[in-house]
């Protein structure tokens, strides 16, 4: 057995539609370290999101299996952030962000000063007794990501968190997601269809097939922590991104073209 916190071996997952079946993922392989912050992207409807529900154990595997280390009796084991924020609207902000913990069973005391920790770390401290419907979609993704870190999960699974988000304020959440993470650097699993968030956020880009999806590449992202977004406008970071974009290209391609 190896020392990965995540383990993933030989998973393909099939849907039933209509009367005939949809392979949608796999035979995939993946082994993640403690702490590292994994990013992976890959085609459209390649299977991302199912890998994901898999590892968070939404979703049983058709086949294969998943096995994460746990090393604390305490903290919940994972923590899922969705792209479309999956916030109740009829609960405050601060509700919603206590909802995380109180089904993690948190006790009352603890969740008390965890809840306010949070909404403060992410600027929502003054929006506590807001209703989703009254906040901006950047702040709505706040509270999303606020729940899942209150959680204090030891495995963080975030799927596509800011693709609703515009352009601006995407870059901002990167920069605020990258500050967060370099605090404690908990194990992270994160899809994005954007090479240059990966890059920026990842310890490692793991770049999938298209349907169904296996992995085809695998990039060491060589820059430093702490980091800061200004690595963007290094040549090595356009290199890495170049790299990883014709990888990306020819997985896209008829299924004949990507070599494993
Ligand atoms: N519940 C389901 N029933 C039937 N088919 C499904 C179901 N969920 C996913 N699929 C199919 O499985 C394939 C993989 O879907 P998935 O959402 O995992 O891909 P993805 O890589 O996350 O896509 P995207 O990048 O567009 O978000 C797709 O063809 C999708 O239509």
């Amino acid at each position: 057995m190896n020392d990965s916190r995540v383990a993933v071996r030989g998973v393909e997952r099939v849907f039933a539609s209509g009367g005939s079946s949809v392979q949608a993922l796999g035979p995939i392989d993946l082994d993640v370290r403690d702490g590292e912050f994994l990013c992976i992207v890959g085609p459209s409807g390649c299977g991302k999101s199912t890998l994901l529900r898999v590892i968070a154990g939404l979703l049983s595997p058709s086949a294969g299996e998943v096995s994460l280390r746990s090393t604390s009796r305490e903290a919940p084991l994972t923590s899922v952030v969705f792209q479309d924020y999956s916030i109740f609207p009829w609960k405050t902000v601060e509700a919603n962000v206590r909802f995380g913990l109180d089904i993690a069973k948190i006790p009352a005391t603890v969740s008390r000063e965890r809840v306010s920790r949070w909404l403060t770390r992410l600027g929502l401290a003054d929006f506590a007794s807001a209703y989703p419907s009254t906040l901006s979609g950047g702040m709505r993704q706040r509270v999303s990501i606020a729940r899942a870190f209150a959680v204090e999960p030891q495995i963080l699974l975030m799927d596509e968190p800011f693709a609703a988000l515009d352009a601006q304020l995407r870059q901002i959440m990167q920069a605020e997601l990258l500050e967060l993470w370099q605090e404690d650097r908990r194990t992270v699993i994160f899809i994005t269809h954007n090479l240059d968030e990966a890059i920026l956020l990842g310890d490692r880009v793991m770049v999938m097939s298209s349907r169904p999806g296996r992995v085809v590449a695998e990039f060491e992202v060589p820059f430093e922590r702490p980091r800061s977004a200004d690595i963007r406008r290094s040549s090595e970071f356009a290199e890495l991104e170049g790299e990883i974009w014709d990888r990306l290209r020819s997985a896209m391609e008829p299924r004949s073209q990507v070599s494993a």
